[in-house]
């Protein structure tokens, strides 16, 4: 045992890890990254009999998500803890996994859901995120809280992409908008989610039974999602039936779906399509949400990199687009994007730093043995830390806790490097990454350029951002910014 009561990692007889794990569980992410430098990246914890490997070492992440797959499902754990999805793919395993993400990549990669999920970002950043900056930029001493700018934003367009409808919670007019029912179950329902991770699964179970505290919380609030849901469900329906359905959003090209009808594996019902839009809103909502967040914090620390974005976009707007003549409020569409570099690396720069889900489960099939030594069994629980794995010194070197688009880079070419690229693990790898990676970066491109060419975002001074524990990772106190109008491209 460590004796050492201030060491990164102290164990105890009986409770073992247990009290540093609560000493530490509110800056659980850095506490990783510490346990990665200093004590190993991996470590099997023993509380009373039960047993978790944390592990942030690459070799065991591409055995766990690639090499071995099928040893590592999800796990009992896990599936408990997201029951409220049940039948969706977040939940569900082997053959019927196979079936649903068989049937998942066939809408996310098809022509038409691509080119609605840019659409959908270019008509939302014109209609409702410039006049909302607009406004903020004219009115003296205006603060914005650029998180919940942009839980709002992916709010509305993952539901315009998903339901093909727009709520306008970011919309200017109305306040109350800010709180849209169905927005504010879905994050109820991801607190008591992570509650779940933190609490023993007995104790929350008992909760549930009794209908208290949090449990409480979360019945109340799936009523509400499941409210909303039918009723996406019913329109949907009315429209098919009446042939009116006028884009490809998700759950038009589900229920229309041939393979939905044809495979025997895919559960068939409502109960299917209502945990499948939901494991949607919440797959695509936050996360990348939390990377926008993220991105322009980092950029107001960094105004080198956010120089040389500019610098990339001046050039593609003099180049192909406008020839120096400066356009009020100008969106690049996503193609004219697509191909720039710096760009590209400077959100894998962010994703690196500020992976959106920064903790990552998988259970135990069978008896194993980890590439770094480490024996696993049936019924353990494997805990990977994302946001460790982008921090530590023997990967990505001395300055891994500087934000450096560069080292995306490669500096003989001057093209994105795929040694680099193959490193990134923000977005899973190995068959079950995430499917909606394209629809990300689509996104994140869009909502990028349009902001940095039109305004420059200032970080209101004073304030401390830090992460907060969460299944996504979001920010403790949020992110308040000021803006200013950029004008001739100062
Ligand atoms: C920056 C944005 C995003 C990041 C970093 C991200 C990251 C991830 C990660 C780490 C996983 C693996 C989770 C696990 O195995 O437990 C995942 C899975 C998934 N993601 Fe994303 N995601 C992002 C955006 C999106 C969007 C926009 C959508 C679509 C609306 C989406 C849909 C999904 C789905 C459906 C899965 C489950 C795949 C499966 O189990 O086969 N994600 N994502």
């Amino acid at each position: 045992y460590n004796k050492n009561k201030d060491a990164t990692l102290v164990r105890w007889p009986v409770v073992g890890e247990l009290p540093s794990i609560f000493k530490n569980a509110h800056r659980v992410h850095d506490w990783c990254v510490e346990l990665a430098n200093e004590v190993g990246c991996t470590i099997v914890t023993k509380a009373f009999f039960f047993r978790i490997i944390y592990t942030c070492d690459a070799r065991n992440v591409e055995y766990i998500y690639k090499t071995n797959f099928p040893n590592f499902p999800k796990g009992k754990h896990y599936n408990d803890a997201f029951d409220v999805v049940a039948e969706g793919i977040f939940n569900t395993e082997s053959e019927h996994w196979h079936a649903q993400r068989k049937l998942a990549n066939l809408t996310f990669m098809s022509k038409e859901f691509r080119s609605l999920s840019a659409k959908v970002a270019q008509q939302l950043v014109q209609d409702s995120l410039f006049p909302l900056l607009d406004s903020n930029a004219v009115e003296e001493g205006s603060i914005l809280d650029f998180e919940d700018v942009f839980a709002r934003f992916t709010f509305d367009s993952v539901s315009t992409v998903l339901f093909g409808t727009n709520p306008r919670t970011l919309s200017l007019t109305s306040s109350s908008n800010h709180h849209h029912p169905l927005a504010k179950a879905l994050d109820n329902v991801t607190e008591v989610i992570f509650y779940r991770h933190v609490m023993p699964a007995t104790w929350w179970k008992i909760c549930r039974i009794l209908m208290i505290g949090k449990e409480k919380e979360m019945i109340e609030s799936l009523k509400v999602v499941d409210n909303h849901m039918t009723n996406y469900i019913a329109t949907k329906r009315e429209e098919i039936l009446k042939g009116i359905v006028q884009q490809h959003d998700v759950l038009g090209l589900y229920m229309t779906s041939k393979e939905l009808q044809e495979n025997e594996l895919i559960p068939k019902g409502d109960k299917f399509l209502k945990d499948t839009a939901m494991s949607f809103l919440f797959a695509g909502r936050d996360s990348t949400a939390a990377t926008l967040a993220w991105f322009f914090w980092l950029m107001t620390k960094n105004p080198k990199a956010e120089a040389k974005i500019l610098e990339e976009l001046k050039l593609l707007y003099n180049a192909k687009l406008r020839n120096n003549k400066v356009e009020h409020n100008y969106v690049f569409s996503y193609d004219t994007l697509k191909g720039l570099v710096y760009l590209h690396a400077a959100i894998c720069e962010a994703l690196r730093m500020y992976p959106p889900l920064p903790v990552n489960h998988r259970g135990v099939d069978k008896y194993d043995i980890l590439p770094d030594g480490t024996r696993v069994k049936p019924g353990m629980m494997i805990l990977i830390s994302l946001y460790a794995m982008g921090r530590i010194e023997g990967v990505w070197g001395k300055d891994c806790l500087e934000y450096k688009p560069e080292r995306w880079i490669d500096g003989e070419n001057g093209k994105l490097s795929t040694i680099q690229l193959s490193k990134l693990f923000s977005f899973n790898i190995g068959p079950r990454n995430c499917i909606g990676r394209e629809m990300a970066f689509t996104q994140l491109k869009v909502i990028i350029a349009a902001v940095i060419f039109n305004f420059h975002v200032e970080a209101v001074e004073g304030q401390v951002v830090l992460p907060k524990p969460s299944v996504a990772l979001h920010m403790q106190n949020g992110f308040k910014v000021r803006i200013k109008k950029r004008l001739n491209f100062n």
